[in-house]
């Protein structure tokens, strides 16, 4: 039987295999709730965001054989029709950020979606439960330090993930708004 109803938990343990999402998601949960990590390498599905986050849920729960939090992170191009969306962590590996805007380099419109989903699953058999968070920007020629993913092409209102002060970022990024929901959902929780 499968069912997304759990008491909440005490801790969440995330399953990720990248520093940078950990060290902000430990950020930004920060006197709300204690995180571990652990880093399972999970098969990612091809499939719509929720289809990928959800798959990755159920596998690390499996793995851990216990509770877990995921996340998946997409960016989407307007003129590509939202791709490359959950794949690109393999444009990432092969551009780079410094090669990244010449993707779009053929189209006018520059427009960008940030997406994070994160899954949470009370253990295995229990359907995952997500909290997804969106921002819009644009794509543009890589700007600040290339520390974390595509931070220094993705535009916010003028400056780049990459030329804000992390708490800047965590205020109005994809993912802060995704952990928003989470918090709340926390917080319903008796
Ligand atoms: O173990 P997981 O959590 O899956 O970690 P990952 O690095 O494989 O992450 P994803 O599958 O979600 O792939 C998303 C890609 O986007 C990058 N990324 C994720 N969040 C980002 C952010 O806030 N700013 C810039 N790049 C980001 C990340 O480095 C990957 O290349
Ligand atoms: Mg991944």
């Amino acid at each position: 039987m499968s069912s997304s109803s759990a008491a909440v938990p005490k801790h969440l343990n995330f399953i990720t295999g990248n520093k940078n999402k950990l060290a902000e998601v430990q950020a930004i949960l920060q006197g709300v709730i204690e995180l571990q990590n652990q880093n399972v390498d999970l098969v990612e599905i091809q499939g719509t965001v929720e289809e990928v986050t959800k798959d990755k849920c159920r596998r690390a729960a499996e793995a851990i054989n216990g509770p877990v939090l995921v996340e998946d992170t997409c960016l989407c191009f307007k003129a590509m029709n939202d791709l490359p969306g959950p794949y690109i962590k393999w444009f990432m590996l092969s551009l780079g950020p410094l090669q990244m805007h010449k993707l779009l380099e053929g189209f006018e419109d520059k427009s960008a979606q940030a997406v994070c989903t994160f899954g949470y699953s009370a253990g295995p058999g229990h359907e995952p439960i997500l909290f997804q968070g969106r921002t819009d920007g644009k794509l543009v020629q890589s700007r600040g330090p290339t520390v974390f993913g595509w931070d220094s092409c993705f535009e916010y209102e003028g400056q780049t993930y990459a030329e804000m002060d992390k708490s800047e970022k965590n205020k109005i990024s994809h993912r802060g708004k995704a952990l928003d929901k989470l918090k709340e959902w926390l917080g319903s929780q008796v």
